[in-house]
């Protein structure tokens, strides 16, 4: 796994609001060069709005502000753009300065890949109008990266002639991922992109978005709910909850010694796999055949509770000032965790969502 520490991306006090209401709320982490950070959490935690922040998309009625930093690009052969000289500032920046990163240096891979395609050209054409765009090259140039691209992602040269309607819903989606990578973009943001298919073709293509990605030597921005896919590939793993950092850290050690009381629900209300890489190892078995969930659900951005957000649902949270005063979050060897109890966590911190027996 690539532990580069180098920052590409550095996102600062980001907040994205609809009129009075906050529903990303103060969120702050880094993405680093060549690798993968998973953004999780439940439905509603903000994800899809920090991904389309990252990007410079927001929705229209939405306000953002903090800073959204883009590392300059490594020295290489020159190209045009403002992204040169220094670090780009992408949270207000002209329509001219997105428009000149994107493909370049940011690439989107979206949830609907029928959206992302046009209905009425086949496919190959498609990458190759993408190519002409960015790079000026002849049209024959442009095919050829176009159809190797596709190959890439096991799209023959004879499918590529096809339009997206012909394709499968897995296909369409390795077209997208082929497209958003047609350029060696820094980074990629995929937001989870795999929604629409069942679980076996989610899984590889998740693999296939990750492995072509890192070949591309781009960092991924991969929001999802597949937690074996975190378990399995991303370098560091970023926990949202109602619009905030629950934790954030290396991915493997998260994973096996959660933090954030949050964290340790999300996980134990996941079937994890019995044995393999990334295992819990000082986990002891257990006789239950009921995985464990998170009682309540988490307030609309509209109907926040005081103090900490999780607190409603939280083990630890009784009769404390979680009740009233938000948890800062706070750093310490390389992992970040929002929770005033963090330090008194359980060994086995899933069993604080067992039911008593
Ligand atoms: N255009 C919008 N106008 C008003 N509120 C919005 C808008 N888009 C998102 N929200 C609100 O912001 C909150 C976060 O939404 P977001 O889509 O980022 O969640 P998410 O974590 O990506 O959820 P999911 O996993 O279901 O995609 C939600 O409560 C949602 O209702």
């Amino acid at each position: 796994m690539n532990t580069s520490p180098e920052v590409l991306l550095s996102v600062r006090d980001l907040r994205v609001s609809f009129g009075a209401v906050e529903a990303v709320r103060g969120l702050s982490f880094d993405v680093h060069a060549g690798q993968v950070l998973a953004v999780v959490g439940e439905s509603g935690a903000g994800k899809s709005l920090t991904a389309r922040a990252l990007l410079g998309m927001p929705p229209r009625r939405a306000t953002v502000t903090g800073s959204v930093r883009l590392e300059p690009q490594e020295p290489g052969p020159p190209e045009p753009g403002p992204q040169e000289r220094g670090p780009q500032e992408l949270v207000g920046a002209p329509r001219s300065v997105r428009a000149a990163l994107w493909g370049r240096r940011l690439a989107l891979v979206p949830q609907d890949a029928l959206s992302a395609l046009s209905p009425v050209h086949p496919v190959a054409d498609q990458l190759a109008a993408a190519v002409r765009s960015v790079d000026g090259v002849s049209r024959g140039a442009a095919r050829a990266r176009a159809v190797a691209a596709l190959e890439e992602v096991g799209i023959t040269a004879d499918l590529a002639r096809r339009h997206p309607h012909e394709f499968s819903g897995g296909m369409r989606q390795r077209a997208v991922i082929a497209m958003a990578l047609l350029h060696s973009p820094a980074l990629v943001v995929a937001d989870e992109p795999t929604t629409a298919q069942d679980p076996q073709t989610r899984r590889q293509i998740l693999d296939l978005l990750i492995r072509r990605t890192r070949a591309a030597g781009a960092a991924l921005v991969l929001i999802t709910h597949d937690l074996p896919t975190v378990r399995e590939h991303a370098d560091r793993v970023l926990v949202m909850y109602a619009g905030r950092l629950a934790e954030e850290g290396p991915a493997a050690e998260v994973l096996a010694r959660p933090h954030a009381p949050y964290t340790a629900g999300l996980l134990a209300s996941t079937p994890q796999p019995r044995e393999g890489r990334g295992e819990p190892h000082d986990r002891p078995r257990r006789t239950r055949t009921r995985l464990p969930t998170i009682p309540g659900a988490p307030p609309a951005p509209t109907a926040l509770p005081p103090g900490c957000a999780f607190a409603p649902r939280c083990p630890l949270a009784a009769a404390s000032r979680c009740h009233t005063e938000h948890p800062e979050p706070q750093t310490h060897h390389g992992r970040t965790v929002a929770c005033h109890h963090w330090r008194t966590l359980p060994d086995d911190p899933a069993t604080l969502f067992m039911e008593p027996t």
